[in-house]
Formats: structure tokens, C-alpha cells, sequence
């Protein structure tokens, strides 16, 4: 991931890797005792060089695979800049399956929902890309805004236990454990909305849908052929379940018949998902990312196919339904 972008107002809050750029900045926002105080590994007051040396170790972490660290940036100033606000980062275990949860905003961006935010964009990144499936976190017992902040992102609280922190000698400071899993993750993403008003009577139509990216990291789209309804647009392969299929199934389907192609359940990642009323029903489509198939995509429904990069997703016309789909995607591939 280069970078990536949440829009959801009235918060805007962004992740991008660390960079050994972030130095000074990263000091000056941690060398604070509010923030200090709660990560067990930062001693206070914070020197210095301490910083620079953490920012090297998380690039040697995500060059080697272990760990990814990415600056919390806050919304483009006017002069388009996006100044750094915190730090949110996995680390994974030597399986590879679970990960352990980290960040802290600064002080002055608090009370903005950034750091529930950026755990939840974070989360769905690891999920999408790393193929780690439980994430862990720990947490102070007296951080009130973190422990908030895991629960509304759908933490399950898995123990209590006591941890040194390095600002606080002398004591073993009370700590909460949470955890969370793929599956969570999904069914929290698939949750349903708020139910519909009583006018409201348009049938729930449930479509699978697959971004493909190949090596060069450009995504399969589709167009719809003449004749069939929103022809002409380009969309993600997929189509509807069939009664009793799951998505996953639905997509191995789908991918066989349109493309021509072989993809294990295994190998499609939930991403995000799009819920659209168009006339005479209501779409929920979740999109899923895969990128290992066996056989090379082919038209075979006569559909135009295009390999797109995501910076120019927006050329392609597409369903109503998708467009909240392409700055996600732009901005996490
Ligand atoms: N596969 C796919 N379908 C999408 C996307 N966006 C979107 O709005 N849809 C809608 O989801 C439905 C997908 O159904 P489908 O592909 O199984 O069926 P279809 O309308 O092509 O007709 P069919 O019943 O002859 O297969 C259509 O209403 C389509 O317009 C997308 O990105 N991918």
C-alpha cells in the first residue's frame, strides 16, 4: 500500500508508511506524556533519537515482511499537504496468522474519531493483504478512548493480565487484551443497515463481486454488453448468488463462466462492499480482492475486458453502485 484514504466526514483520515522523513515530527507529537504514558514501550520524556531509530527499525520491519507502520495523517491542508498525526502499524507473529495492533494520535487530533478510523482502515488493509486472520491488541486498563476505540471497531475483549510500561517504573500497569478475526471483520462489513422505511419494499439483491490485480497491480473490469441493463458501463466480474451458494462459491462460479478462469475460495479476500437502491431492488455487493488464479482471463459473454490501473479507475464508467468503491480501492493498492 502506498497510501490510503478514508473520507468518512466529517472525518478524513489517511495511512501511508512511515517514512525516516517523519523524524522530527513523529518526536514532537509523541514526546508528550498524555501519549507516553500509555504505550508500554516509550519511555518519557521521549528522546530524540529514539524516534529516528524507531522509524528505521519499522522500515527494516516492513522491508523484511514483519511489521507495517504507517503515519496517521489528518485531511489536506490548504496548501494540500496532510500532516502526520499519530501511528498505527501491525506486526505479525512468526506464523504469519495473527498480528498485534498498535497506534496513538496526538494529543491535539483527539476526540475526532481518527484513531477508530485508522484502526478500521488498518484493519481491513491487513485483512485484504497480509493473510494474517486474527489481529490482538492490549491496552492500558485506564485508557478510556482506546479501549472505546476497539470495542466500536468490534474487538472482542479476551483477558485482563498486568504488563511493565517503560514511562511508569516501578508498577505492573493493569491491561485489557482484545482480539478480532477475518470472519469479524466481514460479518461487521456485511452488518445490515438500519431497517428500511415501511415504503421501502425493494427486494435485496445479492451480488458477489472480484477486483482481480495482476503483478503490475492493474484490476480486471468488465463491460457490460449491449442489451443487458446498464450496458456499456464497466463493472467488477461477479454476479448474483445462486439460492443457498455463499459469495466465495458464487465467485469460483462466476470467475469459471465469465473468464474462464480458476480461483479457490481461499484466494478471494473480503474487501469492502457496496449497497445501492436501484429501481426495483436493492444491491448488496461485496467486493472481494484475489490475486492467484490458474488460466488467463478470457470474454466469454462477449463482455470488453481491461486491465486498469487504479489511478485511472475513474475513466471507466461504471454502476452507480460501484463509485464508492474506486477511491477505496485507488487509495489502498
Ligand atoms: N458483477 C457485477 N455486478 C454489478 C456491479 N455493479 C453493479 O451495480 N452490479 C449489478 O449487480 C447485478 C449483477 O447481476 P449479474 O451480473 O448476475 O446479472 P446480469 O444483470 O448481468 O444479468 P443476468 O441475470 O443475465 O446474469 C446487476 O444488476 C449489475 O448491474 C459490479 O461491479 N459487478
Amino acid at each position: 500500500m502506498s497510501s490510503t484514504t478514508i473520507s468518512a466526514k466529517p472525518v478524513t483520515t489517511t495511512l501511508r508508511p512511515i517514512e525516516a522523513g517523519d523524524a522530527a515530527r513523529f518526536h514532537l507529537l509523541i514526546n508528550d506524556w498524555e501519549i507516553c504514558r500509555l504505550l508500554p514501550e516509550a519511555p518519557f520524556p521521549y528522546p530524540a533519537p529514539l524516534a529516528r531509530d524507531w522509524i528505521d527499525a519499522a522500515m527494516a520491519d516492513r522491508a523484511a515482511g514483519r511489521a507495517y507502520q504507517f503515519a496517521i495523517t489528518d485531511a489536506p491542508g490548504t496548501d494540500g499537504t496532510q500532516a502526520m498525526i499519530g501511528c498505527a502499524g501491525l506486526r505479525l507473529d512468526k506464523s504469519g496468522e495473527n498480528a498485534a495492533l498498535g497506534y496513538w494520535v496526538a494529543r491535539r487530533a483527539w476526540g475526532r474519531g481518527h484513531g477508530r478510523q485508522a484502526v478500521l482502515h488498518l484493519l481491513r488493509w491487513g485483512f485484504a493483504e497480509l493473510g494474517m486472520h486474527r489481529v490482538i491488541a492490549t491496552v492500558a486498563d485506564d485508557n478510556a478512548a482506546s479501549l472505546a476505540v476497539l470495542r466500536r471497531a468490534g474487538f472482542t475483549e479476551t483477558g485482563t493480565g498486568h504488563e511493565k510500561f517503560i514511562s511508569r517504573p516501578g508498577i505492573r500497569q493493569a491491561v485489557r487484551h482484545f482480539a478480532i478475526t477475518r470472519e469479524d471483520i466481514a460479518f461487521r462489513d456485511a452488518a445490515p443497515k438500519p431497517a428500511a422505511p415501511a415504503n421501502d419494499t425493494k427486494p435485496l439483491l445479492l451480488v458477489a463481486a472480484c477486483a482481480l490485480i495482476d503483478k503490475s497491480g492493474k484490476i480486471l473490469l468488465a463491460r457490460r454488453p449491449a442489451g443487458k441493463k446498464l450496458a456499456g458501463l464497466w463493472e467488477f466480474p461477479g454476479g448474483k448468488l445462486a439460492p443457498g451458494e455463499t459469495p466465495e462459491a458464487a465467485l469460483v462460479r462466476e470467475l469459471d463462466e465469465e473468464l474462464g478462469i480458476t480461483v479457490r475460495t481461499a484466494d478471494v479476500a473480503p474487501f469492502a462492499f457496496a449497497s445501492h437502491g436501484y429501481e426495483g431492488f436493492h444491491l448488496m455487493m461485496p467486493l472481494y480482492l484475489c490475486r492467484r488464479w490458474q488460466g488467463t482471463p478470457q470474454s466469454r459473454e462477449g463482455q470488453a475486458l481491461a486491465w486498469v490501473d487504479p489511478t485511472q479507475l475513474e475513466e471507466y464508467p461504471m454502476p452507480p453502485a460501484d463509485r464508492p468503491l474506486i477511491p477505496l480501492l485507488r487509495d489502498f493498492l
